[in-house]
């Protein structure tokens, strides 16, 4: 894995002043591919439904307020917010027991079982890569993972692009970094959108059959102090067709405080973020979101 980061840090990572701002693509994962093609084509079919069928797992509780899971649209903070050219479906996938299954889809039949399976082994997938990350930056190699308690949520967020008429106004997914320790990020096999900021340039990144990408999160920079960044990206959208990906977001317990790692500081290298707890993160990061702008600026010390 960690040969795989640096070879995959040539084509993405982009270093300035000491940091890397970290975006790895992944070919040899390890994850049956089948599993990918199956699950991705079980929430097509899911998407396809009609609306009042896919309506049963509404992130509106009584048509109204919004909440974090469920199928639908990002929460929508002012009248003058341009909403993303999106239908998304956000599940949370660990902790186990904490799953909602009343908003996970229950046609096709296929899809929660599917699911189940991709999260476990993108859980592995995690591990190891957080190992390596904790070694490259001279960590003892379980701090990261360590970090995790059996409370730490992840989720899973299936994005669906309608084909867009007006792909000039709108983009499918805004400007952003992702806010959790770590995103593993499942591309469309055909259509390309995704795209990820380099030295204030947009790159596209190529689409590829069953190539993950991994994105750090805003936790990760912030525990890194700054040594990783978590990338900008963004999705556009195109007018002739549809595209699905799928993130699996890898956060922190709500209560647990997010903060620099002791070891990597001293007298010349002093934090550079406020600590702040997961849940007050989230909080922040949620708003800032829907304005288009980025939390982590306001933690930065
Ligand atoms: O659709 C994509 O490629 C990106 C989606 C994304 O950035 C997200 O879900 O956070
Ligand atoms: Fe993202």
């Amino acid at each position: 894995m960690v040969l795989m980061m640096r070879e995959a840090s040539s084509g993405w990572p982009c270093r300035a002043g000491g940091s890397f701002c970290l975006c790895i693509q992944v070919d040899n994962h390890g994850i049956e591919t089948s599993l990918m093609d199956d699950l991705i084509n079980a929430s097509r079919e899911f998407f396809h439904l009609p609306l009042e069928e896919k309506q049963k797992c509404s992130n509106l509780i009584d048509g109204k307020h919004f909440q974090v899971e469920g199928y639908g649209n990002d929460p929508v903070a002012s009248k003058d917010q341009t909403l993303d050219w999106l239908d998304r479906l956000h599940l949370r996938v660990e902790p186990e027991d904490e799953r909602n299954l009343v908003h996970w889809p229950e046609h096709p039949n296929s899809f929660r079982a599917l699911l189940h399976e991709y999260t476990l082994t993108c859980k592995r997938i995690k591990d190891r890569i957080l190992r390596a990350m904790a070694k490259a930056l001279g960590l003892n190699e379980d701090y990261i993972v360590t970090q995790f308690s059996n409370k730490a949520p992840s989720f899973a967020r299936f994005n669906y692009y309608p084909p867009c008429p007006r792909p000039d106004l709108v983009f499918g997914v805004k400007p952003h970094s992702d806010s959790g320790v770590l995103t593993i990020l499942l591309m469309d096999k055909d259509v390309g959108g995704l795209q990820v900021l380099r030295d204030g340039v947009w790159h596209n990144v190529p689409s590829s059959p069953h190539r993950l990408l991994i994105n750090i999160g805003d936790y990760m920079e912030i525990m890194s102090n700054g040594i990783f960044k978590s990338p900008v990206h963004r999705a556009v959208t195109n007018a002739g067709k549809e595209r699905i990906s799928l993130a699996m977001f890898h956060g922190l317990d709500p209560e647990k405080e997010i903060e620099p790692a002791a070891a990597l500081l001293h007298e010349k290298q002093p934090a550079r973020y406020r600590k702040m707890k997961a849940k007050e993160y989230l909080a922040g990061f949620y708003e800032h979101f829907c304005r288009g702008t980025r939390f982590i600026d306001s933690v930065k010390i």
